[in-house]
């Protein structure tokens, strides 16, 4: 029985390498289940730890703009102002569109000639956006932290890669805090606005002493924790709230963290650093103020939905906050007329805590630098929106009961990483049965659309913990296989794969060990165990001039079945693998392109 070759798309290659491999695994799905799944083929390189910062992932479908895999530079829009340093060396890789000020329906109508976007705070990145590229749009790069300004749901079901530049601007909003933290103590605004006006008004602006006072600060991340730094400096006392900060992180550097009605109610100053999300928005609201020390003073360079701008308006008006100071605002730019901006307690900035040349310059290289690894397909180590497998997805439609991984490794499973495999395999599985683009970013949504199963099994091997994985396999369950040889004795098609002296090869097929390097083309054919099967096969390619670059055979019981794996330079026409499966007693093959 010969089964024709599986369509050549179905044998798409996914590829995972590393920047710098010292070791490599690579692992083949090579069997085409019936009738409507198939495998792409899988290879993987690995460094010292799975991580995500160590591999990279090229996608196989519409990635495919990036200059590696087509020859063409992918074209990279710049909605705001970017360091220049970082703009030159995004334009040897990419075709770079600095548009500034775009309206929503510029940016839409522009973004379907886009692979990659680069926006700071200004633009939003709505799910309209996304919609409108058309599934061109491949990443998201914001050159700076908050991402609150891009839909990471629409991203993620859009198939598209989120990364910032999380780490440039944590000293220049650090130092913003503290400038306004002391000039709202020193009245500098308004006594400097005064004095320009003609004034001399020395009573009016005496401020208030840091020395002593009690700091709070909210959100003890990157930025929180310099803050913290600096205010010691100063001779405040500071404590921090984060209810997901280390307390030996923050005791590294004499911090107490404490409960955040502790932390408002004893603070004379408090200083915002935690990210804009549905839990923190409006967290300072009246509720909030009712609980602070009477007369406290808030500074916020985080984000300002935040706090509830009317209750924070209404405090100051009651004397419960005695002073704000704001680089950040629920809207931006705040409406002329806002209140808050113009109270006389308040000093305002214009979102400027990242806003300095060596921050810009520095956000700008890190975005840049993540924007073109996420196009050459690496999976960047500041990916917002990289995907989480969980290791059991609810049972559903694909028809594929259960995928099972199992790693045999020396490494201890808490410190094997293993999301990026998971999603590679999940990859695998869906991209031909679904009608959305998968790639590695929206795998785990489209995996849960169509109910696969998967789980997960580590086997301790003695080995070198060098080497983070012996072998690979994959199991699936009630699949028919386009090789039915593939079938293990337990009725799953069954593959595996290892490396073997830095060349990763295919292991298993089904009850069959083979041996098959992951390179090339590559004929599998299941025959009877019997002499002058190769000579047929290799007669065959030699009439149709077809090079053969190698030949192995594997047998489970001699004179029974072989597996012949046939290396060969070029594709052979179909005529010619129709050829081969007529040959009597070859029973079946499979012609994989890895
Ligand atoms: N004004 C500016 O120009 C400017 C510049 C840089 C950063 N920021 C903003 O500052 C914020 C912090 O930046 P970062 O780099 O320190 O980020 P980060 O991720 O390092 O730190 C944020 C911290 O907030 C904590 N957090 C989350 N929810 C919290 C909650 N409910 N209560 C208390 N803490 C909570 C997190 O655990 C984390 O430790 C972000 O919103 C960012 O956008 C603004
Ligand atoms: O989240 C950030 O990084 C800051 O808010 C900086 O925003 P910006 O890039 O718009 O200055």
């Amino acid at each position: 029985m010969a089964l024709l070759p599986p369509p050549a798309h179905s044998l798409r290659p996914l590829t995972l390498t590393t920047l710098n491999p010292t070791t490599s695994l690579s692992l083949l799905s090579v069997l085409s289940p019936l009738p409507s799944f198939s495998l792409p083929s899988l290879r993987l390189s690995t460094h010292h730890h799975l991580s995500n910062r160590s591999l990279r992932f090229l996608p196989s479908a519409p990635a495919a703009t990036s200059a590696e895999t087509v020859g063409t530079k992918p074209t990279v829009i710049v909605t705001e102002k970017l360091g220049e340093a970082g703009l030159a060396f995004l334009r040897e890789f990419a075709n770079v569109d600095c548009a500034y000020n775009l309206s929503q329906e510029e940016l839409c109508a522009k973004i379907s000639l886009c692979d990659a976007i680069i926006v700071r705070s200004g633009t939003k990145v709505t799910r309209d956006v996304f919609e409108a590229s058309k599934g061109r749009l491949k990443v998201v790069g914001r050159a700076g932290v908050g991402i609150d300004n891009v839909d990471l749901q629409a991203a993620t079901e859009s198939g598209c890669l989120v990364v910032n530049a999380p780490t440039a601007n944590t000293i220049a909003a650090a130092e913003h805090a503290i400038a306004l933290l002391t000039a709202m103590a020193r009245n500098i605004a308004p006594a400097d606005a005064s004095l320009k006006a003609g004034k001399w008004q020395r009573s009016k602006y005496v401020g208030v002493s840091l020395v002593g006072k009690t700091l709070a600060v909210m959100g003890f991340g990157k930025v929180g924790s310099e803050v913290a730094r600096r205010a010691k400096g100063l001779g405040l006392h500071v404590v921090a709230h984060d209810p997901y900060a280390p307390a030996d992180r923050a005791r590294a550097i004499g911090i107490e963290l404490v409960p955040f009605d502790v932390a408002i109610s004893t603070a004379d100053f408090i200083s915002l650093h935690m990210p804009l999300t549905p839990t923190t928005n409006k967290l300072f609201n009246e509720e909030t103020f009712a609980k602070v020390k009477k007369g406290v003073r808030i500074v916020n360079v985080a984000r300002g939905g935040v706090i509830d701008e009317e209750a924070l308006v209404q405090a100051l008006d009651d004397g419960i906050v005695a002073q704000a100071a704001l680089d950040v605002f629920t809207e931006e730019p705040p409406p002329e007329d806002s209140r808050l901006v113009q109270h006389e307690n308040v000093t305002v900035t214009p979102h400027l805590g990242a806003s300095t040349t060596e921050a810009q310059e520095g956000v700008a290289m890190e975005i840049a630098e993540a924007v073109i690894g996420a196009l050459k397909g690496e999976l960047s180590a500041t990916a917002v929106n990289a995907p989480m497998i969980p290791p059991e997805l609810v049972a559903g439609n694909t028809g594929i009961k259960g995928v099972k991984v199992v790693y045999t490794s020396s490494r201890d499973p808490d410190d094997l990483d293993t999301r990026l495999l998971r999603a590679m395999v999940t990859k695998g599985l869906l991209e031909p049965i679904s009608s959305v683009f998968v790639n590695i970013v929206n795998a785990d949504y489209v995996s849960k659309l169509w109910g696969l199963r998967l789980s997960e099994e580590r086997i301790f091997v003695d080995g070198s913990p060098e080497i983070p994985i012996d072998s690979i396999q994959i199991h699936l369950a009630n699949v028919e296989s386009r090789f039915a040889s593939a079938l293990s004795d337990a009725g799953d098609v069954r593959v595996e794969g290892r490396v073997r002296d830095g060349i990763p090869r295919l292991t298993m097929v089904g009850s069959f060990t083979v041996d098959v390097s992951l390179e090339g083309n590559v004929i599998l054919c299941r025959q009877v165990d019997q002499p002058g099967m190769i000579g047929r096969v290799g007669s065959i390619l030699g009439a149709k001039n077809v090079n053969v670059s190698f030949m192995s055979v594997a047998r489970t019981v001699p004179r029974k079945q072989a597996i012949m794996a046939i290396g060969v330079d070029e594709e052979p026409e179909k005529e010619t693998l129709k050829m081969i499966g007529e040959i009597p007693d070859v029973e079946e093959f499979v012609f994989l392109k890895l």
